[in-house]
C-alpha cells in the first residue's frame, strides 16, 4: 500500500483528494494537515466522509510527511517550496497540485507570482503532470506539478493541432468558464453568493497567472513559440471549466474529427465526442474526463474546439491521482473511473 500524506485537507482541492483516496485500492491515508483545524476529525468538517476517513487533521510536520511515501500539497502558492526539499529527501515522492513547479523559466515564475521562487534547485526535477503529454516523464519523476484548471482544458483541447503545427499562425484565443470552486474554500467577498449568482464576468482580462503555463506546454508541443489569449470568466456554478477555443486551420471538419480522434484513442481521460457535439461541464462532473468536441466553420478557415472538465477533478485532484498512479506503476485509471453526476 502507497503511505499517502496530503498537506492542505481542508481546502476544496482537500477533500476531493479524500474522496478519491478513500477507497483507492492500493492507497492508505496516513497524514491529513490543516493549521486551523488542528485535532479536529475529517468526518467532523466533511461529514460526507463519515465512515470513509477515520483521521484527524495534525499541523503540517515535515518528519510525519516524510514517512510517507507520496505527499499531495493541496496548498496556496509557495508552500510546496518550503517542504517539498525535506519530504523529497526522505525518500518520499511529491505531487503539488499548486503552480509552485508548473513553470520552468525561473524569472518567468516570480514576475507572474511577485514573490522570489523557493526552491529553484527543484524545477528541473519536476515534470509537469499532463499525462496525455508528458506520461514518460511522469512516471520517471519524484516530484510532478499538477497543471492548473484552466491550462488543462485549454492545452487538452489545442494538443492535437500544436503537435502536428497546424494551429495556423501560431495563434489561438481561448474564451473560459469557470466555477466558483476554483477560487477555493477561504471566504472572500467575490465568491459569495449574492456576488456570484446570477451573473458573469471576465476577470484577469491584462493577464492572468496561467497564461505563461498555457504558452510553456503549447509552445513545446508546436516546437516553437504559441501565443494564446486567454480570458477566464466567472460563473454561478460551483464546479466546472468551460472552454471555448478559437484557432484557424486548413483542414476539413472530417480530417480535424479524425485528428482529434486519433490523437486521444488511448487515452482514457479524453473524450473526443462526434461531430457537432458541445460538452456540458455537467457531463463531466464529478469525474476526471476532459470532453471535447471540434467544429469548423463552414464560412471560414475558423475552429472552434469546446473543451470541459471538472476543475476539482481532471482540473486538480483527479489529475493528482492519475499522475501518483503513473508514478507508482500503477493502472492508470485506479480508482478514478466515477461516472460524473446527472442532472
Ligand atoms: N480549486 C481549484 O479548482 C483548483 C485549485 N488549484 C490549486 O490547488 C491549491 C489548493 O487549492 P484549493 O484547495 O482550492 O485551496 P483552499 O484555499 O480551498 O485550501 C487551501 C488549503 O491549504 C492549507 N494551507 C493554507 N496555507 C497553508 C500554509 N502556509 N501551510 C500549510 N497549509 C496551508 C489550508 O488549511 P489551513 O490554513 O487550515 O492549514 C487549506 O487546507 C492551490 O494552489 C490552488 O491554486 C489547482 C487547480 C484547481
Ligand atoms: C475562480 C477562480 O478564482 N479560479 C482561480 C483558478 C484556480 C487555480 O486553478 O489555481 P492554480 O491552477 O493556479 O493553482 C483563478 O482564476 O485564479
Amino acid at each position: 500500500m502507497i503511505k499517502v500524506g496530503i498537506v492542505g485537507g481542508t481546502g476544496y482541492t482537500g477533500v476531493e483528494l479524500l474522496r478519491l483516496l478513500a477507497h483507492h485500492p492500493e492507497v492508505e491515508l496516513r497524514v491529513i494537515t490543516s493549521r486551523s483545524e488542528e485535532g479536529v476529525a475529517v468526518a467532523d468538517l466533511y461529514p460526507n466522509l463519515r465512515g470513509h476517513v477515520d483521521l484527524k487533521f495534525t499541523v503540517p510536520d515535515a518528519q510525519a510527511l516524510a514517512a510517507c511515501d507520496l505527499v499531495f500539497f493541496a496548498t496556496p502558492h509557495g508552500v510546496a517550496h518550503a517542504l517539498a526539499d525535506e519530504v523529497l529527501a526522505a525518500g518520499a515522492r511529491v505531487v503539488d497540485l499548486s503552480a509552485d513547479f508548473r513553470l520552468t523559466d525561473i524569472a518567468t515564475w516570480e514576475s507572474w507570482y511577485g514573490q522570489a521562487h523557493g526552491a529553484p534547485h527543484l524545477v528541473d526535477q519536476a515534470a509537469y503532470g499532463l499525462p496525455e503529454r508528458y506520461r514518460s516523464k511522469v512516471c520517471d519523476s519524484k516530484l510532478v506539478a499538477v497543471p492548473g484548471c484552466f491550462p488543462t482544458s485549454i492545452e487538452l483541447g489545442l494538443l492535437p493541432l500544436a503537435e502536428k503545427g497546424l494551429l495556423k499562425d501560431q495563434r489561438a484565443i481561448a474564451d473560459c468558464k469557470t466555477g466558483v470552486s476554483g477560487a477555493g474554500r477561504g471566504a472572500k467577498v467575490g465568491s459569495l453568493l449574492c456576488e456570484a449568482s446570477e451573473s458573469l464576468h471576465a476577470y484577469g482580462v491584462s493577464g492572468h497567472r496561467h497564461l505563461p503555463e498555457i504558452r510553456q506546454v503549447l509552445s513545446d508541443a508546436a516546437g516553437s513559440s504559441v501565443d494564446v489569449t486567454f480570458i477566464p470568466h466567472l460563473t454561478p456554478m460551483i464546479r466546472g471549466i468551460h472552454a471555448t477555443l478559437y484557432c484557424r486551420s486548413d483542414l476539413s471538419q472530417e480530417e480535424l474529427q479524425q485528428l482529434y480522434q486519433q490523437r486521444y484513442a488511448d487515452e482514457p481521460f479524453v473524450d473526443v465526442m462526434p461531430a457537432g457535439s458541445a460538452p456540458s461541464t455537467r457531463s463531466v462532473k464529478g469525474s476526471n474526463v476532459c470532453r471535447i468536441a471540434v467544429h469548423k466553420l463552414a464560412y471560414s478557415d475558423q475552429v472552434v474546439i469546446l473543451s470541459a472538465i471538472d476543475n476539482l477533478v481532471k482540473g486538480a485532484s483527479g489529475q493528482a491521482v492519475q499522475n501518483m498512479n503513473l508514478m507508482f506503476g500503477l493502472e492508470e485509471t485506479c480508482g478514478l473511473n466515477h461516472v460524473a453526476l446527472m442532472p
